[in-house]
């Protein structure tokens, strides 16, 4: 288990990270939200022992950050923002440095970088040096090292920025895949990513925790929870908007298409589909929606309630 409790950096006059506690449990993959500057990198480098903490502390399986710093990195596979430092080096050079690092030799470090790089599929670009990578192939090396050891944790720092969205597909099933037994904490401001990868989601905005559950948990708090979403002839808004349970009507003229929100905590599309049958509409499209996190995410982010 991670255990961050009461965590809080300060640099001169701007607390990035203020007081914040949570856990995270074997098997979760938590994604860790906010706008520019909310403090995420901050947080990552405080929980892998790059950047002391003003206060609070951090322990990784039972080991302090701060005191049991050597202990704790071990069980840590850190993939920080941007891409590898050592850009001269060539990929198989690179993994080997790292691997030594991490206090392998001989064939054990020789398996540890082979198992990395077909995990990756890196063996194309073995021989050729770091900076001359696309920015896919550096994220990749960057997460091949992020591996080497095997970690029982990993810190993932934007895992997908700057990827083609096949890119991005393949580094999520990987993560998907390395979450089985582990811990995973990813940063990232891409909302498809949480609902694409994490089982669970903060929100932090100005170094304050401001949101914790599941993706579905928290598309729930969205305006569009239950809406019923038409494409038809004929629709009456008046209608529609005098159904119990029904909080408002929103047309979209781009779409042609008319959004009936639900109250909180209310199912509407049982009376709007009978309403539809009552009055014989020709409805071509119908969608219920679970809610959009982008609106929950800056409702929350802004500072106003979800
Ligand atoms: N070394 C530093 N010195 C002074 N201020 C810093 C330092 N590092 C970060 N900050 C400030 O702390 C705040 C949080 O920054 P941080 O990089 O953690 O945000 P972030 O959520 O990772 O943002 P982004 O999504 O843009 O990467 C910002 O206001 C930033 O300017």
């Amino acid at each position: 288990m991670i255990e961050i409790e009461k965590l809080t950096r300060r640099f001169a006059q701007r607390t990035a990270v203020d007081d914040l506690s949570f856990r995270v449990q074997p098997g979760e993959v938590l994604g860790f939200l906010g706008p520019n500057g909310a403090g995420k990198s901050t947080t990552m480098k405080m929980l892998t022992g790059f950047l002391a903490p003003t206060s609070g502390t951090a322990r990784i399986l039972g080991f302090d950050i701060r005191r049991q710093t050597l202990q704790a990195q071990r069980l840590i596979g850190y993939l920080p923002e941007g891409a590898p430092c050592y850009g001269d080096m060539r990929v198989a050079g690179f993994l080997g440095f790292i691997a030594e690092v991490r206090g392998f030799r001989g064939a054990e470090k020789r398996r540890r970088v082979a198992a990395a790089v077909e995990r990756l599929e890196l063996e194309k670009v073995l021989g050729q040096s770091i900076d001359t990578l696309s920015k896919g192939f550096k994220r990749r090396v960057g997460l091949a090292q992020a591996i080497l050891h095997e970690p029982p944790v990993l810190i993932l720092d934007e895992p997908t920025d700057g990827l083609d969205p096949n890119q991005k597909h393949q580094v999520r099933r990987l993560i998907g895949d390395l979450a089985r037994d582990r811990i995973v904490i990813i940063s990232t401001h891409i909302l498809e990513e949480v609902t694409a990868v994490c089982s669970r989601a903060l929100i932090i905005a100005a170094g304050r925790l401001v949101a914790d559950g599941t993706p579905l948990e928290l598309e729930s708090r969205s305006r569009y929870h239950q809406a019923v979403t038409l494409v038809g002839e004929g629709l009456e808004q008046n209608a529609l908007a005098a159904l119990p349970g029904v909080a408002g009507i929103e047309s979209n003229p781009r779409e042609g298409s008319l959004t009936v929100l639900a109250r909180p905590g209310e199912v509407i599309f049982p009376q709007v589909n009978a309403l539809i049958h009552q009055r014989g509409w020709q409805v071509r499209e119908l969608d219920v929606e679970r809610g959009r996190l982008d609106e929950v995410f800056r409702s929350l982010t802004r500072g106003e309630a979800a």
